[in-house]
């Protein structure tokens, strides 16, 4: 089964056809797949270009767990390079995902990649978080030993940022797993942990939901950004600073959220449905 390997800020996929795919993707064989000892190894597979009805093409994407995300900010700038290398697509193309259609522009021969990701909303309802529906701003949550001041926002994906005066990997693996599965979010979430550098400028740490600690998140980048837009501790240009790398995220009065990222090829193989004995 071929596939084709990119990384966007070290947040790897692979992206596999839907006329290469010879055996049903369950999700112990994504699984599997993404397994980085008894697989390829990826932090989620891309699966498309699909036909759709509202778009140039659809995309399904799935985390290394087997479960289907509605967006991957990472993922979208992949699978548009990914069209731009097969020569499917010119300048600007539309992409349908679970969470929604976006708009994407390939530059650079393909080594950056500019997608509208849609409408950040904050509303409980939609995100989804338990309760009663509200914006969920600068509200308190407890795991182990400690007691955030949290803000959840959705961009068809959940996300949980957390204000922090530092951040580091550590605080990452000890809490994002917990916060991934608090009851408050029925979806379960993904979480970032950010830092405010100053006015043009945030860093976060990324524990994302099905796929764990990762070096680069576009989605959560452009949750986080938001969030410190919506709080008036940045303005609308932002620089997401991650360890794989940065983001570029503009955000406009009424929270549309265009990113901006690099891309980079890794591989094309193909897969030994051995290893799925
Ligand atoms: N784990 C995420 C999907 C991938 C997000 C991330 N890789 C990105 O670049 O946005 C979720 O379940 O919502």
């Amino acid at each position: 089964m071929k596939y084709s390997k990119y990384h966007a800020l070290g947040n790897d996929y692979l992206v596999i056809a839907p006329e290469d795919v010879e055996i049903e993707l369950t999700k112990e064989r994504i699984e599997r797949i993404c397994h980085r000892n008894f697989g390829v190894g990826s932090d989620g597979i891309l699966l498309g270009p699909l036909p759709s009805q509202n778009s140039d093409f659809g995309l399904r994407i799935f985390n290394p767990d087997g479960s289907e995300a509605e967006k991957s900010g990472n993922g979208l700038r992949i699978f548009s390079r990914y069209l731009w290398d097969r020569q499917l697509v010119r300048e600007q193309f539309s992409i349908d995902t679970l969470g929604g259609k976006v708009k994407a522009r390939v530059a650079d021969s393909g080594k950056s990649v500019q997608v509208e990701m849609g409408r950040v909303n904050f509303n409980s309802e939609k995100i989804p978080v338990t309760g009663e529906p509200r914006e969920v701003i600068q509200e308190s949550i407890t795991v182990l030993d400690q007691t955030f001041t949290f803000c959840a926002a959705t961009i068809g994906n959940p996300h949980c940022v957390i204000l922090l005066p530092e951040v580091a990997p550590d605080i990452a693996y000890k809490y994002g797993s917990l916060l991934e599965v608090h009851p408050s979010f029925p979806n379960r979430t993904n979480v970032q942990f950010m830092k405010v550098i100053d006015r043009e400028n945030i860093q976060i740490e990324i524990w994302e939901r099905g796929a764990g600690y990762t070096l680069a998140s576009g989605s959560s980048s452009s949750a986080a950004a938001a969030v410190a837009y919506k709080l008036g501790l940045c303005d609308s240009s932002i620089t997401v600073h991650m360890p794989g790398g940065q983001i570029f995220i503009q955000v406009t009065d009424d929270f549309m959220v265009t990113m901006t990222g690099g891309v980079t090829k890794v591989a094309e193989g193909v897969i030994s449905l051995e290893m799925f004995e």
